[in-house]
């Protein structure tokens, strides 16, 4: 995920312009803005689809998310270019990795992180990105997100 400039988490992505070709061609283009050099290796395709949702105010916004899964090669690729991306510094913060477990304490980790403010409803998008993507078992994800409202 990325910091972004208001304090919020929220999943790299941006605004469709008249000019892109498709859904696909505007996000990969929104990619390389926020992720510099190393966003070929999220090139996205239809394939990665995963859900659309509805925004109604305080402007309507139709939303497409897509998730896709990179070596942990092409993760250090896309962190180390991150930097120098167009708009790091400006609309984007940094890059954020989601800790994928929890600590004995039962919150540290992954609870933890949920605790974060996200953007919109990308904190529904990373649970069902972490479920589709085969990242983390469905119970798992639950227990987590009990353990992150106590
Ligand atoms: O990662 C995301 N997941 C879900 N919704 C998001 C995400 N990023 C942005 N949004 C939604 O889109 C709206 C506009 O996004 P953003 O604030 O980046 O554009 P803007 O800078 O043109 O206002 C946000 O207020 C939020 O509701």
């Amino acid at each position: 995920m990325q910091m972004r400039f208001d304090g919020c988490l929220g999943f790299p992505g941006g605004f469709i312009d008249a000019k892109d070709g498709s859904l696909e061609e505007g996000l990969n283009r929104e990619l390389a803005e926020e992720l510099g050099p190393g966003a070929s290796a999220c090139y996205v395709t239809e394939n990665d689809f995963i859900s659309s949702w509805v925004m109604e105010s305080p402007r309507k916004i139709v939303g497409h998310f897509y998730a896709k899964r990179l070596s942990l090669g092409d993760l250090e690729q896309l962190e180390g270019g991150a930097v120098h991306a167009k708009d790091h510094g400006l609309e984007v913060m940094g890059l954020v990795r989601v800790p994928l477990y929890t600590l004995r304490d039962g919150f540290g980790g992954l609870p933890a992180f949920l605790c974060n403010n996200f953007i919109g409803s990308a904190k529904e998008q990373l649970l069902e990105a972490l479920g589709c993507l085969g990242l983390m078992p469905q119970n798992k994800l639950e227990e987590a997100v009990r353990a992150s409202q106590k």
